[in-house]
C-alpha cells in the first residue's frame, strides 16, 4: 500500500469517538478508531491530542472588494431615514473613494477568515456602470494568490443596480466570461422598480451561461415575498431547483408566521436557498422554521467593517452563535443546526464538491478546544488550526506562510 502523506491521530469527531484519519493528494483516505485501527503508514503523523475536529466553516456571503478591516477606521453613517439601500450604496462609493487598495484590503479579509477557519466562500464582488469590470479584476488575482489556503466562488454582483446602471447587463455577462462564478441581483422591485426586466437579465445570464444565482433581496414584508415567489417560479421554469439563492430575504423575518412558513414551503419545493447573517437590527428568515420546511440555509459573515455596518469578525463559528442567540436556540439538536447552517448548509448551498469529513472527501478541517459541536457553538474557541486539503493554512488566528 502506498502511505498516506498525513496520518491525524486523536480526533475527536462530532459523534465524541477519538479517530485517527489519513489523508493522501488532499483527500481524506481512511478513518478509523484510535484504540482499535491499526495505523495506515503515512510519510508524517500529526497528533490532534482529542481536539474536537470539524469540517471547514464555509464563508457563505462576504464582500471582499468593500470591506475596510484593516483599513482606517470609517465610522458609520446611519441613513436619514430608516435602512435605505440606495443611500448605503451612496455611502460605501464615498467610502471606497477613500480606502486602501482593494487588494490590500482583500487580503487582509481573507487572512481573518482563513485564521477563524474558513476553508471555502462565496463573495459578492461589484459589478456595475459604476465599476466596471475594476473590482471583479482585482478580486479574480487575490483568488489566485490564495488558491491552496481556500475556495472562493465569486458573484457579478450589480450593487448599483441592473437596469438603473447603464451597461449593468452586458458587464455581468462579461464578467461571468472573465472568471466569475454567479449571476448575482439586488432588490429587483425596490431598486430597479423592474422584477420581470431584472428578473430577465439575471436568469438569462445564468441560463447562457449555465452558472448558478445568488440575489441580495432586502425588500421587507409583502413586496419581498412577492420577489421571493418570483425568483422561485423562474428557479422551477428553468430547471434550477438547487442552483438559486436568495441572500438576506429579511421579507421572510417580518410577514406573519403563516405566510413564512407557507413561502418557505414554496422555496424548498423550488429548490431555493437562504441566506442569513441574523443581523441586529430587524427580523431575519426563521431558521428552524425554513429547515423544517426543507429549504437550504446557509450563512455568511457578509460585511465586515464595511459602509452597511462596523461589525463582523470573520468567524463563522461566532456567525453560528449569533444565529442561534437571535434564533432562541437553547438545546443541543438547536445548537447543532445553527453549526450545521456555517457547514452542511453553507456547503450545500454552494454546492461544494467533496465536503464533510468522510472517505473521500476533501481534507478541509478545523481544529476546536470544545467536547463537542453544543459547547463549542456557545463557547466560540479560539486557538484553532486550520488545514486545507490535509495542509496546516492556518494556527490560532494566524495564515502559515
Ligand atoms: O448587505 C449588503 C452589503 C453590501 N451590499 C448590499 O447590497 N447589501
Amino acid at each position: 500500500m502506498k502511505p498516506a502523506d498525513t496520518l491525524f491521530t486523536n480526533a475527536r469527531f462530532a459523534d465524541g469517538t477519538l479517530t485517527d484519519f489519513s489523508v493522501a493528494a488532499g483527500r481524506i483516505v481512511s478513518i478509523g478508531q484510535s484504540e482499535t485501527a491499526t495505523p495506515q503508514p503515512a510519510d508524517e503523523t500529526v497528533d490532534l491530542g482529542g481536539l474536537l475536529v470539524v469540517p471547514g466553516f464555509v464563508e457563505g456571503h462576504i464582500h471582499l472588494d468593500t470591506s475596510f478591516y484593516g483599513d482606517a477606521w470609517k465610522p458609520h453613517r446611519p441613513c436619514t431615514a430608516g435602512f435605505d439601500v440606495h443611500e448605503r450604496v451612496a455611502f460605501q462609493a464615498d467610502n471606497m473613494a477613500k480606502a486602501a487598495p482593494m487588494a490590500e484590503r482583500a487580503r487582509k479579509q481573507l487572512d481573518l477568515c482563513i485564521g477563524n477557519g474558513s476553508t471555502s466562500m462565496r463573495s459578492h464582488v461589484m459589478v456595475d456602470g459604476s465599476v466596471g469590470l475594476k473590482s471583479l479584476e482585482t478580486i479574480l488575482a487575490v483568488r489566485e494568490e490564495y488558491r491552496n489556503r481556500i475556495d472562493i466562488q465569486l458573484v457579478a454582483f450589480p450593487q448599483s443596480g441592473i437596469l438603473k446602471s447603464p451597461g449593468t447587463p452586458e458587464l455581468m455577462d462579461e464578467a461571468i466570461g472573465l472568471g466569475a462564478d454567479l449571476v448575482g441581483g439586488l432588490d429587483p422591485a425596490s431598486f430597479d422598480r423592474d422584477v420581470e426586466k431584472h428578473l430577465d437579465v439575471v436568469f438569462g445570464i445564468a441560463e447562457k451561461r449555465g452558472v448558478d444565482v445568488d440575489i441580495h433581496l432586502h425588500d421587507f414584508g409583502t413586496l419581498g415575498i412577492f420577489e421571493l415567489e418570483q425568483i422561485a417560479a423562474r428557479t422551477t421554469a428553468l430547471g434550477m431547483a438547487g442552483h438559486v439563492a436568495v441572500s438576506h430575504a429579511y421579507s421572510l423575518g417580518d410577514v406573519s408566521v403563516d405566510l413564512a412558513r407557507k413561502t418557505g414551503d414554496l422555496l424548498a419545493r423550488a429548490g431555493v436557498a437562504i441566506m442569513t447573517n441574523a443581523p441586529g437590527d430587524h427580523g431575519f428568515p426563521p431558521v428552524a422554521m425554513l429547515r423544517q420546511a426543507g429549504v437550504t440555509v446557509f450563512s455568511g459573515s457578509d460585511n465586515i467593517r464595511d459602509s452597511w455596518w462596523p461589525y463582523g469578525d470573520g468567524d463563522m463559528l461566532s456567525r453560528a452563535s449569533i444565529i442561534g442567540y437571535r434564533s432562541g436556540f437553547y438545546t443541543d439538536e438547536e445548537l447543532v443546526l445553527a453549526f450545521d447552517v456555517v457547514t452542511e448548509g453553507s456547503a450545500k448551498a454552494l454546492r461544494l464538491e467533496g465536503y464533510g469529513l468522510a472517505v473521500g472527501n476533501r481534507a478541509d478541517f478545523v481544529t476546536l478546544a470544545a467536547e463537542h459541536v453544543p459547547e463549542a457553538v456557545v463557547g466560540v474557541p479560539k486557538g484553532r488550526a486550520v488545514y486545507k486539503a490535509g495542509r496546516l493554512v492556518a494556527r490560532d488566528g494566524v495564515v502559515v506562510r
